[in-house]
Order: C-alpha cells, then structure tokens, then sequence
C-alpha cells in the first residue's frame, strides 16, 4: 500500500437502508427514515451539511439504493451520488469503496482515507469529524467514535411465556459504544470487507483481521435515528442548532 504518498480523505455514508424500526403509525412507513423531515429538511441533509462542511474532506459520496433518486435534486459540488446500496449495510459500504476508488469518477486512492457514516446520523457536527480526522491520521489501523458504555449490561433470555428475562449482568469496564464516523484506509477496509462481510459495522472487519482499531470519545448527541421516539429528539437538537446558527443545511441546500 502506498503510504509514503500524501493520503486525502473521503467520507463515504450509507444511505440505502430501509428504516424497519423507525416506522410508526405517525410516520410514512413508506419513506426511509433518512428522507424524512426532521426540523424542515429530509434527515440525510443534516448529516451532509455536517460532512460538506468538515475540512479537510476531499469528497462526500452517498450511496443509494439502485433506481433511488430522492438526492438528485440536492446535488452540490462537494458531494457524489453512488447507486451501490446492497441488501445489507456491510454489502453498501463496500459498493461505496469500490466506486470512491472506481466509477465515482472522484479519483480516490487505496492508500487514502474513509470516513464511513451512517446516513441516520444526523447529530454529528463538522468538529467532531475534524476531530477523528486529527487522532487517527497518524495511525496505522484507523479507528472510530464511540462511547464508554453508560449504563449496567444486561444479557437476556425468552422465558416460557415469551418474556424477556435477565440471563446475566456482564462487566461494563471495558465495553463502548460504536458510532460512526469510523476512518480507515479504503483499500484495507475493502479487502476487510471482502473477507468478512457478515459485519454491522466497518471496525469488525478491520478487527477481524486481526488489528486494534482505535477508540476516540464521542458524544451522546450523535445517536442514530432508529426507533420512533429518536426523530423527536432529534428534531429538538437541530431545531436549537438552527436557531444559533450551528447549522450549515439552510445555506448548503434551499
Ligand atoms: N442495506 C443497507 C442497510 C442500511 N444502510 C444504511 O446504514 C445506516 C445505518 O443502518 P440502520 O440504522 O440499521 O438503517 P436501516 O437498515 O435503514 O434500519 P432498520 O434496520 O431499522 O431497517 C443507515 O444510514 C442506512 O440507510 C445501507 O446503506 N444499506
Ligand atoms: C455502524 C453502527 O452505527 C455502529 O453502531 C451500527 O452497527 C449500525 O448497525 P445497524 O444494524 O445498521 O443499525
């Protein structure tokens, strides 16, 4: 891998999931979760003016669902529509890598880096992307925001009546929380994916090769919209960054 040459950064965000667990009687459970509105703009919006204003980003590609054309009419410089979602997430990233380095047409390089976030979250804020960028640039696997878990982990078990049950209460010293964004090599996330692609998210691929990602503090702010009640929550964060003006979506996208 050519790492004596200057590597650029990429972000690449999944966008072609369907949103099964977001879906409620208030909602369109035939809109993705990421094309709903979420304080006066579709959800992926949030997260693109996040990415488009990061520096020192090369390039934004968002990967689809084949025939999906909700993005089109948004398009930018600073960010490329990829139709390279597949039937799983893991499926998606990879199509991503393979058109970052190939018929993007964004030139990208194995040896460069990605930035893979999920489209659904809409919370992560430029500082924060600058901010993995700066740890993991100088290291040699890559690595990811997460959380040191905050709560008392509970291993569960279907009783006979079909209710969840506690089995066992595990150790929560060494256990984090992944998020997104999670910044490796694309050339090494590809063949980590290639080899393992039964994975929900890039660092277990990496891991599975044997290598330690690094671990860098997030925020709890950056969940990802999943379940119902999360686009409420959501809603109220961006509502009140739009108001101070911490909010790029406005002046990117109207
Ligand atoms: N085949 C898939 C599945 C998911 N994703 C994306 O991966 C991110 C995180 O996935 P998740 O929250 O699980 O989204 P969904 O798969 O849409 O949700 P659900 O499992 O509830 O259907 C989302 O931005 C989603 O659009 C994707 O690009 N391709
Ligand atoms: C990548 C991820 O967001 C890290 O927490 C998560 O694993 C995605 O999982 P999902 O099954 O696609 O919701």
């Amino acid at each position: 891998m050519r790492q004596d040459v200057v590597a650029r950064f990429w972000a690449f965000l999944p966008c072609a999931g369907v949103g099964a667990r977001a879906v409620d009687a208030n909602r369109p459970a035939h809109v993705p979760k990421q094309y709903q509105d979420v304080a006066g703009w579709p959800l992926v919006l949030h997260t693109l003016a996040a990415f488009i204003a990061a520096k020192p980003l090369s390039g934004v590609l968002v990967g689809v669902s084949p025939g999906d054309d909700f993005l089109q009419r948004y398009q930018r410089p600073g960010f490329a529509i990829s139709p390279c979602g597949g039937p799983s997430r893991a499926d998606t990233v990879a199509g991503g890598l393979r058109s970052l380095l190939g018929d993007s047409g964004l030139g990208a390089q194995p040896h460069d880096w990605v930035l893979v976030h999920d489209a659904a979250r809409c919370l992560i804020k430029p500082s924060q992307i600058e901010q993995l960028m700066q740890e993991c640039a100088a290291d040699e696997v890559g690595g990811l925001l997460a959380l040191p878990l905050p709560d008392t982990l509970k291993a569960a078990a279907t009783d006979a009546h079909g209710q969840s049950r506690v089995s066992s209460t595990l150790p929560r010293v060494d256990k984090w929380l992944a998020q997104t964004p999670q910044m490796f090599r694309i050339g090494a996330l590809l063949e980590a994916l290639e080899r393992c692609n039964d994975v929900t998210d890039e660092a277990s691929a990496i891991e599975a090769l044997g290598l330690q990602p690094r671990l860098v503090p997030g925020s709890s702010f950056n969940f990802k919209v999943t379940f119902p009640d999360d686009f409420a929550l959501a809603e109220a964060l961006l509502l009140q960054r739009m108001a101070s003006g911490d909010s790029q979506v406005a002046a990117l996208f109207e």
